[in-house]
C-alpha cells in the first residue's frame, strides 16, 4: 500500500518506464501448450521413437542429448516430470509457462533475469517452478541451486508444495526455511549431517567439522526473515552455488527491507573470478571435500561455454513494479520483462465484478444477505484491518446458524491456527473465510468462487489480489464490493485503473436484509460482551507480565 501512496506522488511527476520495460514480451500471445508438444521437450519421441514404436537412436545418446538441453531422464517413453504433472493433473502449459519456457529452457536459455507481469491465478509458480527443476535435474552434487523467496509462510509451504509435486520425480529435495519449526529442526532438515564412525559424536560447534557440512537440499524455499536467521547464524548453510533465485511477489518483497535480505542474499552469491581463486587457494589446503566444490562451480554452474556464470533472476508478481528505484535493488542483467496484454493491471479473464450498495449502518446485513445468496459456495470476506476482521468474524457467529461455516484469517493470529483454517477452507468443511489483507496475496485455495470486499479495497493493487483469490487458472469467479452511496464514484476511479469501466450493481433482496434486523441487534449486543470480555482479558495478561517485569 506505502508502495502505491509513494508511486501515486511520483507518477504526477511522470517516472519514466525503464526502457526495458517498453517493449515487454505479450504473454497473451502464446496459446496454451500440451506438454507432450513442449518445444524441446517433444522432440525426445522423435529421437527416441520411430512410428514402429521402436528406438530410432541408441538410448545413451539419446540421453546425452537430452542432457545438452536440460532435459531430464526418459521414463517409459515419457519424462519423469511429465508424469509428475500429469499425475497432478496438469497435462498442459499455461500461456505465461510457455512464454517463461521459451525464455529458459527454449532458446532464450536463461541468458536473461526475467520479469512477469501476469494475472493473479495464471500460473507463475509453476513457470519458474518447470525451468528450474528441469535444468537442475542433471546435477550430480547437492547444494541450495534455487532459492524461492517468498513474503510470508503460508505462500512459501504453497510454493514449497508446487516444487514438491516435480522436484522429487527428478531427485531434487526441496527445503523449508520460513520458522514453522523451531530453528533446530529445520537446521536438521537443510543441512546433512556428517556420516560419523560408531562412537564418535557429532559436536555442531567444531570449526573443523564444518567443512563436512552439506546442504541436504537442492532448492529453497523461504521467508526473508528465517533465511536471514540461517545465513547469518546456520553453519554449513551457504549460498554460494546458488544458480537461481526468484523473487516472487516482488512488489510486496520489495517494498520492506526484512533486514535487507535481498543485498545479503546478493553479496552471498557473487562469484567472480578473483574469490573463486581466493576459495581455490584456501581450499587447496583443506582437503578433498573442498575440492569437490571448485569443480562443481566450475562445470555445473558454468552453461553456455561460460565457467562461471551469473546468478539468473525471475521476479513476477501480478503487479509488477515499474518503479527504477525499486527495481535497482535486484541488480538485473539484461531484464527481459513479460506482461499481458497492454494494460498494466490485469484482472483474469473470468472474473466478473459487482458493486453492492447498501445502507451504512446496515452493512453486516447486507453481506449476510449477499452471503445467504451464495448459497454455502466457497467466499473470501476481506476487511480492511485485522480488528475489524476479528469484530466481523464474532459478529457473523453470533447470527446464530447461517449453514455455513465461518472463520477468520489474519496476522494476528497464531501459525498453527491460520494453517487449520486454511486446511479446512482448503477440504471444504470451512465455506467463508473472513480475513485481512493476510490473505490477500498469491493464496490459491481451489473452489474459491467468490471473493467479497466488505471493506472498499484503497488501492488498485489491492482489488487485484483480493478479486484474484477467485477465477484462478481459467476458471469463473464473481467479486462483490460492499460500498455506501458516497464511495461509488471513488470506486469506478479505482476500477478505471485496470480499464474495467462497468461494475454492475449486485442485488440483494431488502426484505432478507429486514427480516435479520431483530438477530442483527441481538449479536450487536453479543458482540458488545465479547469484546469487553476481551479488553479485560489484554488487560489482565497485560497487568501480569508487567508485574512480573518489576519483579
Ligand atoms: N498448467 C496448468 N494446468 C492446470 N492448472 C494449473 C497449471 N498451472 C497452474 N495451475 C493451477 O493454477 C492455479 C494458480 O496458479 P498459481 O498459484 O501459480 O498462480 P499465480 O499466477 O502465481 O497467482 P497469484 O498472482 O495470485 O500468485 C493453481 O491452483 C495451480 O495449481
Amino acid at each position: 500500500m506505502e508502495d502505491e501512496a509513494k508511486s501515486k506522488k511520483i507518477s504526477r511527476k511522470k517516472v519514466a518506464v525503464l526502457p526495458w520495460m517498453r517493449n515487454p514480451v505479450d504473454v497473451s500471445s502464446f496459446n496454451k501448450c500440451p506438454l507432450n508438444h513442449l518445444p524441446f521437450l517433444h522432440p525426445r519421441y522423435r529421437f527416441l521413437y520411430t512410428s514402429a514404436g521402436k528406438p530410432s537412436i541408441e538410448l545413451p545418446s539419446a540421453m546425452l542429448l537430452m542432457r545438452s538441453y536440460h532435459l531430464p531422464v526418459l521414463v517409459n517413453g515419457g519424462t519423469k516430470l511429465e508424469a509428475a504433472l500429469c499425475s497432478s493433473g496438469i497435462d498442459s502449459l499455461f500461456p505465461v509457462q510457455v512464454a517463461v519456457w521459451q525464455e529458459t529452457i527454449g532458446p532464450g536459455s536463461f541468458e536473461r533475469d526475467i520479469c512477469v507481469n501476469s494475472p493473479t491465478g495464471s500460473g507463475k509458480t509453476l513457470a519458474y517452478a518447470l525451468p528450474i527443476v528441469q535444468t537442475l535435474s542433471t546435477r550430480t552434487v547437492k547444494c541450495i541451486r534455487a532459492l524461492v523467496v517468498l513474503p510470508t509462510r503460508d505462500l512459501a509451504l504453497q510454493v514449497r508444495d508446487v516444487f514438491a509435486t516435480i522436484a522429487p520425480a527428478v531427485g531434487l529435495s526441496v527445503g523449508l526455511a520460513v520458522g514453522q519449526s523451531s530453528i533446530a529442526d529445520e537446521i536438521s532438515m537443510l543441512i546433512e549431517r556428517p556420516k560419523l564412525e560408531a562412537g564418535i559424536c557429532y559436536d555442531p560447534d567444531s570449526e573443523s567439522r564444518s567443512v563436512e557440512l552439506q546442504s541436504a537440499v537442492d532448492i529453497l524455499v523461504a521467508t526473508p526473515g528465517r533465511l536471514m536467521d540461517h545465513i547469518n547464524n546456520t553453519k554449513g548453510f551457504t549460498l554460494e552455488h546458488l544458480c537461481y533465485l526468484v523473487v516472487d511477489e516482488t512488489d510486496r518483497l520489495l517494498r520492506e527491507s526484512y533486514q535487507s535480505w535481498l543485498p545479503t542474499v546478493l553479496q552471498c552469491t557473487s562469484s567472480t573470478v578473483d574469490s573463486l581463486f581466493a576459495s581455490v587457494s584456501t581450499s587447496l589446503s583443506s582437503g578433498f571435500g573442498s575440492l569437490r566444490t571448485i569443480r562443481r562451480v566450475g562445470v555445473e554452474r558454468g552453461f553456455k561455454s561460460k565457467p562461471y556464470p551469473r546468478l539468473v533472476k525471475m521476479v513476477l508478481s501480478a503487479t509488477l513494479t515499474q518503479d527504477p528505484s525499486k527495481l535497482a535493488q535486484l541488480d538485473l542483467h539484461h531484464p527481459l520483462f513479460m506482461t499481458t496484454g497492454k494494460i498494466r493491471y490485469q484482472l483474469p479473464e473470468h472474473l466478473a465484478s459487482f458493486k453492492l450498495i447498501c445502507e451504512p449502518k446496515l452493512k453486516p446485513l447486507y453481506l449476510v444477505a449477499l452471503l445467504q445468496s451464495l448459497q454455502g459456495e466457497k467466499c473470501i470476506v476481506f476487511t480492511s484491518s485485522v480488528e475489524s476482521t476479528h469484530r466481523l468474524c464474532t459478529l457473523l457467529k453470533f447470527f446464530g446458524d447461517l449453514g455455513i461455516k465461518i472463520k477468520e484469517y489474519s496476522g494476528h493470529q497464531h501459525q498453527t491456527l491460520r494453517s487449520k483454517t486454511l486446511r479446512g477452507f482448503r477440504e471444504g468443511g470451512i465455506q467463508v473465510v473472513v480475513s485481512s489483507d493476510a490473505m490477500t496475496r498469491g493464496m490459491d485455495v481451489e473452489g474459491v468462487r467468490n471473493v467479497i470486499n466488505y471493506d472498499k479495497p484503497p488501492y488498485i493493487k489491492t482489488y487485484i489480489h483480493r478479486a484474484g483469490r477467485t477465477a484462478r487458472a481459467g476458471n469463473y469467479g464473481r467479486c462483490f464490493t460492499l460500498l455506501h452511496e458516497d464511495e461509488a464514484k471513488q470506486f469506478k476511479k479505482l476500477l478505471k485503473k485496470a480499464d474495467i469501466d462497468s461494475c454492475p450493481t449486485y442485488t440483494v433482496s431488502l426484505d432478507s436484509v429486514q427480516s435479520l434486523r431483530t438477530t442483527y441487534d441481538d449479536a450487536l449486543e453479543k458482540l458488545k460482551e465479547s469484546v469487553e470480555i476481551e479488553t479485560f482479558k489484554k488487560q489482565k495478561i497485560g497487568f501480569k507480565s508487567s508485574s512480573k517485569r518489576k519483579r
